[in-house]
């Protein structure tokens, strides 16, 4: 007989990472048909199934798996949704992330169909390459991108710029590439005299606007509707605010700092908050959902950590402090960039 193989590590993570899809397959279904919405109290799977004309012994067995995943607490035949789910999950809660979660399986943005393709053949033709800088995505976008503020990095981010030296007098701030403005909302909530100005492509603005109403802080902000690129940015800031948007400037980026430095008063700060690979651009995992759209591109999408504060130096500004931030969705560097008094 042949000797029988044997062996010392375990393939558990690889049986998780297989699992994935399924997992979020389950999740995405229960999302999209509000599930989570009909068990903010205990349910049987029958009364979930009567309330959304379900098929009531496959709504159990989705109840079951939604369990599985520690979704649900299932207690005596009801079920009902766990912290997790209660918090980020029920669509009306304004700390929902449900279509945050389910923009990771976007066809247009992450159309995993086209992996094996991309691999083999490499970046499509024009006529089919994605175009992340478009304004007609990202007014979509609004609203699932948003979830991810409201779901916690609101609050963190806010916090850290509220103990900027100064910050109870800053007067002006401009949010460049705002998409929602809900960075802008957190910022605004930590000093009653601070007005923002929100700057992105004028639909992606008209989506925004929708946000700022519902939080009634129409009076506190302005909206500069333009292509920060090719466009003045206006002046006399304390604070210009960038997160998840300089990726489309990278390649232009000096000039790009070089106007923000302008836009600022002495003394204002810059910051930044971005993606910032390290062990040669492979971690952490933050931007995996960009792997796809960078092959459809034929272009690299991350920044190398440490980029924006030596670019922030060479453009002019006197001091930058990093910091590696832990988010829910991974880790994140916030770059504290200041103009020289
Ligand atoms: C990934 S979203 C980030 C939105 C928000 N800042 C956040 O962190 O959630 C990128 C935003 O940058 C905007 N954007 C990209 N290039 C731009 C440009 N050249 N001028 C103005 N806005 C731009 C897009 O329209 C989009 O709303």
């Amino acid at each position: 007989m042949r000797k029988m193989p044997s062996v010392d590590l375990n393939y558990s993570p690889l049986h998780e990472i297989a699992m994935g899809p399924i997992k979020a397959a389950l999740m995405n279904c229960a999302i999209k048909y509000k599930v989570f919405d009909q068990l903010t109290t205990p349910r049987t799977p029958r009364e979930v199934a009567g309330k959304l004309g379900f098929h009531p012994d496959n709504t159990r067995r989705l109840l079951d798996a939604l369990t599985t995943i520690d979704l649900l607490h299932k207690k005596a035949g009801f079920y009902c949704n766990q912290p997790l789910a209660q918090a980020f999950l029920v669509s009306d809660s304004g700390t929902s992330v449900s279509r945050l979660m389910m923009q990771t399986q976007h066809e247009g943005l992450n159309p995993l169909e086209k992996l094996e393709q991309l691999v083999a053949k490499g970046p499509m033709g024009q006529d089919e390459a994605i175009d992340l800088a478009d304004e007609k995505m990202w007014t979509e976008e609004v609203k699932s991108s948003a979830g991810w503020v409201f779901g916690g990095v609101g609050q963190l981010v806010a916090g850290i710029i509220a103990e900027l030296p100064g910050f109870s007098s800053f007067e002006k701030m401009l949010d460049l590439g705002c998409g929602h403005g809900v960075f802008s909302l957190f910022i605004l909530d930590k000093n009653p005299d601070l007005k923002g100005v929100l700057m992105d492509r004028a639909p992606v603005l008209d989506a925004a606007a929708e946000i700022v109403s519902a939080y009634q802080a129409k009076e506190r902000v302005d909206f500069l509707a333009g292509d920060y690129l090719a466009d003045q940015l206006g002046a006399g800031y304390d604070l210009v605010y960038a997160s998840a948007t300089l990726n489309f400037a990278l390649g232009t980026l000096d000039s790009l700092f070089t106007k923000i430095f302008h836009s600022l008063k002495p003394g204002g700060y810059f910051v930044s908050f971005q993606d910032g690979m390290t062990e040669e651009q492979t971690k952490p995992d933050t931007m995996l959902g960009a792997v796809i759209p960078s092959m459809m591109m034929g272009h690299d999408y991350c920044f190398p950590q440490g980029m924006i504060a030596e670019t922030a130096i060479s453009c002019g500004f006197q001091k930058v402090r990093s910091k590696t931030l832990k988010t829910p969705i991974g880790e994140m560097d916030i770059d504290i960039c200041q103009k020289g008094g």
